[in-house]
C-alpha cells in the first residue's frame, strides 16, 4: 500500500457513525476523507468537525454518496437496512471496500448485498469486536457437544434506542449454536415468547431481547438441562470496539479478492 486508504463514514451524524470518525482521526494507517448524512438531515453542509461540537475539521458533510465514495478505499456503514443496501451498489461502482455493521437486514437486503459483492470486497458482521466473534467460535463448539437435552436460549439487552430484535449479535450465536448442533436455525429459531405458548419444544433455540437505558450490547447464551446450566456471555461497556473491529476490517480488506466475508475472516478465526 502506498498511501493510506482514505475512508468515508456513513450515518456520521448517529451513535457509531460519530464514533467511527473519532477512531479514524486517531488510527495511524487511515485517513478519513468524507461524510454522508442522508438528504435533509441538519448536518448536510456542515463542516463535520464543527457538527460533532468540535474544531474544524475541512470535511463537508454530504448527502452525495457517490461523489463521496468515488474518493475512498473504505466505506463504513453503520446505518439502517434499506441505506446499507443502496450503498452496496454504490461502493461496489467506486471499488471501495464496504464494511457493513448495520443489521436487522432482511433476506431480500442481504440477496442484494450478495449481488454488490460480485464486483467489491464486502465485509459485513452483525458484530465486530474480537469478543463476541469468539463467543460465536465458543458457542459453536459447546453446542455440537451437547445433546438437545440441552435447552439453547440467547438472552441480549441493548439500550432504548435499537430498533431491530432479537439483535444481530444474537442472530449470529443463534447461527452458530445451530451449526454445531447440526440443524437449520429457521426451523428451530423460537422468538419472544408470550401468552400460553405450550411447553418447550426440544431442540429450539429461543431468543429473548431486553431494552432499557443506555445498555451498549450484552449477549448471554444459555444452556439448560435437568440440573446444570452453562451460562456463556459477553458484555459491550463501550462503542469504541465496534468501531476498532470495523476499521481492522477496512484495512483488512484493501487486498482481497472480491466477495463477501466476515469478521472471523478479518480476525483469522474461521477454522
Ligand atoms: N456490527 C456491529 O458491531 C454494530 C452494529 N450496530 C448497528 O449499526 C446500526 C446503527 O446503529 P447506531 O449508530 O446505534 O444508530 P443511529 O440511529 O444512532 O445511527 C444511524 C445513522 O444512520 C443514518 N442514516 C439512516 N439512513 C441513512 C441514509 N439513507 N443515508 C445516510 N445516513 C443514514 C441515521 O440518520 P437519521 O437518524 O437522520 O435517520 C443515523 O445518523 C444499527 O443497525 C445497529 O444495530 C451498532 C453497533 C455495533
Ligand atoms: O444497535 C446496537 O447498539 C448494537 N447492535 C449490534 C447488534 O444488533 O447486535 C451490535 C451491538 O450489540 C450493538
Amino acid at each position: 500500500m502506498t498511501e493510506q486508504p482514505g475512508v468515508v463514514v456513513t450515518g456520521v451524524s448517529g451513535r457509531m457513525g460519530q464514533m467511527l470518525v473519532r477512531e479514524i482521526l486517531a488510527h495511524d494507517k487511515l485517513r478519513l476523507v468524507g461524510a454522508l448524512e442522508r438528504a435533509g438531515h441538519d448536518w448536510v453542509g456542515r463542516d463535520l468537525g464543527e457538527a460533532m461540537g468540535a474544531a474544524a475539521l475541512g470535511i463537508a458533510v454530504s448527502d452525495d454518496a457517490l461523489e463521496v465514495f468515488a474518493k475512498a478505499q473504505a466505506v463504513i456503514d453503520f446505518t439502517a437496512p434499506a441505506a446499507t443496501v443502496e450503498f452496496a451498489a454504490l461502493a461496489a461502482q467506486a471499488r471501495a471496500v464496504h464494511v457493513i455493521g448495520t443489521t436487522g437486514m432482511t433476506e431480500e437486503d442481504l440477496q442484494k448485498i450478495h449481488v454488490a459483492a460480485r464486483h467489491a470486497v464486502i465485509v459485513r458482521a452483525g458484530n465486530m469486536s474480537l469478543g463476541v466473534n469468539l463467543l460465536t467460535q465458543v458457542t459453536k463448539q459447546v453446542a455440537a457437544a451437547l445433546d438437545a437435552d440441552w435447552d439453547i436460549e440467547i438472552i441480549e439487552a441493548h439500550h432504548n434506542r435499537k430498533v431491530d430484535a432479537p439483535s444481530g449479535t444474537a442472530l449470529m450465536l443463534g447461527e452458530a449454536a445451530a451449526e454445531g448442533r447440526g440443524v437449520d436455525l429457521d426451523e428451530v429459531s423460537d422468538r419472544g415468547r408470550d401468552g400460553i405458548t405450550g411447553a418447550r419444544k426440544k431442540g429450539d433455540i429461543g431468543f429473548h431481547a431486553v431494552r432499557g437505558g443506555d445498555i451498549v450490547g450484552e449477549h448471554e447464551v444459555l444452556f439448560a438441562t435437568g440440573g446444570e446450566r452453562i451460562s456463556i456471555k459477553h458484555m459491550a461497556s463501550d462503542r469504541s470496539l465496534f468501531a476498532r473491529g470495523a476499521l481492522k476490517a477496512a484495512l483488512w480488506g484493501q487486498d482481497k479478492a472480491p466477495g463477501e466475508y466476515d469478521m472471523l475472516d478479518v480476525l483469522g478465526l474461521k477454522g
